[in-house]
């Protein structure tokens, strides 16, 4: 099902809370940060490891913080950056909306539609109970899916605009699991941010 028409929404799921808004950014504050970011962020390939095999990541990450205390996921572990003046701008308008405050910020860098991000939640123990996730999109739009882990006709797409701001809270980490699926659509890069506390 695709949620949210073209304005802000506010929507309550079981166990989730999600605020979209397709328009945080202008077209033009949009195509500058997406120019920059590509260009001048330290993207980095890491290998993951699945059923023992080793494959590359399908997509490019950095991480920013604020302190130098490394981020792990999924057997990866990533030492962060210290935040760029503009990753400091977006921090700082995405806090004033959310009404939340962030210390790191992992981007990934989706080059075409081959490039991918596998069914997870982001319920790393160094993220506390309930996390404030805050996710920034900018270039090629792609679904997001997501889908409640036992009741099974809560599945739902939502298609993340350039230059726009989602918002998960709630329980959505320990209930839901989401995804950024492969594409064989001609798409162009897309580039994402996901505002994070680590505590
Ligand atoms: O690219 C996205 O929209 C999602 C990224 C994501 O789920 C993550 O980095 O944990
Ligand atoms: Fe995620």
């Amino acid at each position: 099902m695709q949620l949210f028409p073209d304005t802000n929404e506010h929507l309550i799921l079981p166990n989730a809370e999600l605020i979209y808004v397709p328009d945080f950014f202008s077209l033009k504050a949009s195509d500058a940060y997406f120019n920059s970011l590509q260009n001048d962020t330290p993207w980095q390939h890491d290998d993951i490891k699945v059923f023992g095999k080793t494959y590359k990541q399908p997509r490019l990450t950095a991480l920013y913080g604020e302190d130098d205390r490394p981020y792990s996921y999924s057997n990866i572990t990533m030492q962060p950056h210290s935040f760029s003046s503009d990753l400091k701008i977006i921090k700082d308008k995405v806090e004033a909306f959310s009404d939340a405050t962030f210390n790191s910020v992992l981007l990934n860098w989706y080059r075409d539609g081959q490039d991918s991000n596998g069914w997870h939640a982001d319920n790393e123990a160094s993220l506390g109970q309930n996390p404030i996730i805050a996710s920034v999109t900018f270039g090629s739009e792609r679904p997001f899916h997501f889908a409640h882990r036992t009741l099974k006709d809560q599945r739902h797409r939502l298609i993340l605009k350039h230059g726009s701001l989602l918002i998960m809270k709630g329980e959505m980490q320990h209930y839901w699991l989401h995804q950024i699926a492969k594409t064989k659509k001609d798409i162009g890069g897309r580039i994402n941010l996901t505002f994070r506390k680590l505590i």
